[in-house]
């Protein structure tokens, strides 16, 4: 290499001709460039993404070994330490303070697939590295505490700071409380609709969440009085819709976008799941057949304008984990991709919806 006259400048001049595909501004104006060092023949520095889950993590990576290259040497070694501090809407909630990021996981239809989905992507977020939470809203059929095995636990109750506060179950690493916990499944008292109010209030205001990136809320299907609750509750980063192809799911979860949409309410849409898209046999794992249509959630997201998050095919190994309590995401194999993937547009969308919202 020839003589070489490199400083942090030079380096932060060159970094800032590369561009955050989503969030279209400079790596170095949007604070993302950290800790530049510099040694004989050398570069060190630090990338923070707004997600680990980032799905432009190795482009970005490119993108700055690239430039520095062309603009700086071509000889020079160049070491990037690509870590993330996920970014947050509001600076913090008063009754989550420690929470960034609250969710909303909602379907028109029943049966669909929501809760599978929820657990699933929850999953595959914390496999990022990210500090996930579920909230299992789901009256109508807590399933979250079958899915993740944790249906004969009952979160303790204790006192912090002189104030009692539940503490989550801990299950794969993940925090989660359910409906669940508090009314066994074979309980004949309903639920009316304070009891429910209440029991979300102290979900979020007297639990112990600590610190969370992302807290996901499993809701019961269609509309009612918990989704109100919440979005009155809570400052929502918005809302994911989980849909099957087939037509009457589709008109419901259109519903549930409406819901979302509608003045007074607001919640932006972070985009839509196509579960069950096509189902696969395990003797012919190449074959897809479109039992309930083809494309039906795509074609939703398009007429609506929403993002397309991805879809998750019909297989009997899905519905397997799920009963044994163990989420398909946390395994390896094709559904789970298929999951790390719509998790990681999530995340995507969830960091260009806290970038384009001035923090209050
Ligand atoms: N992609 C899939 N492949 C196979 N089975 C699935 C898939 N998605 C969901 N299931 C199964 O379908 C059933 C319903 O799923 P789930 O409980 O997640 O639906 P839901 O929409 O949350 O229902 P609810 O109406 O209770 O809210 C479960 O037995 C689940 O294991």
């Amino acid at each position: 290499m020839g003589e070489l006259s490199v400083s942090k400048e030079i380096i932060l001049g060159a970094l800032s001709t590369v561009q955050e595909p989503d969030l279209k501004k400079d790596l170095v104006n949007l604070g993302m460039i950290k800790d530049v060092e510099l040694g004989i023949g050398e570069v060190r520095f630090t990338v923070v993404l707004t997600t680990p889950a980032c799905p432009l993590k190795e482009k970005i990576r490119q993108d700055c070994e690239e430039a520095i290259h062309r603009l700086v040497h071509p000889d020079l070694k160049i070491s990037i330490n690509m870590t993330a501090e996920v970014t947050s809407l509001a600076s913090s909630d008063p009754l989550i303070p420690g929470v960034k990021n609250v969710i909303a996981v909602a379907s028109g239809k029943g049966g669909v697939g929501k809760s599978t989905v929820t657990a699933n992507l929850a999953m595959a977020l914390k496999q990022s590295g990210a500090k996930v939470g579920i909230l299992d809203a789901d009256i109508s059929g807590p399933s979250i505490p079958v899915m993740f095995g944790a249906e004969e636990l009952q979160p303790l109750v204790q006192e912090v700071n002189g104030k009692n506060r539940i503490q989550p179950i801990m299950q794969y690493g993940i925090k989660m409380i359910s409906m669940g916990f508090l009314a066994p499944s074979d309980s004949p008292v309903p639920w009316r609709g304070p009891m429910m109010t209440q029991a979300l209030r102290q979900f979020f205001g007297d639990t112990n969440w600590d610190e969370l990136d992302y807290l996901l809320i499993d809701l019961p299907p269609g509309t009612s009085d918990i989704h109100l609750t919440l979005v009155q509750l809570i400052k929502l980063t918005g809302a994911v819709i989980v849909t099957t192809p087939q037509k009457v799911a589709l008109s419901d979860a259109t519903k549930g976008l409406q819901f979302f949409n509608q003045a007074g309410i607001n919640v932006p849409i972070l985009g839509l799941v196509e579960n069950m898209a096509y189902f696969t046999p395990v003797e012919l794992p190449d074959n897809k057949y479109y039992l309930f249509g083809k494309d039906g959630g795509k074609k939703l997201a398009e007429k609506y304008k929403v993002p397309f998050l991805g879809e998750v095919p019909l297989i009997q190994a899905i519905r397997e984990a799920g009963d044994e309590g163990k989420p398909i995401a946390s395994t390896e194999g094709p559904s789970a991709t298929a999951f790390a993937t719509i998790a990681a547009n999530l995340a995507q969308q969830i960091a260009i919806r806290n970038a384009s919202t001035p923090r209050q």
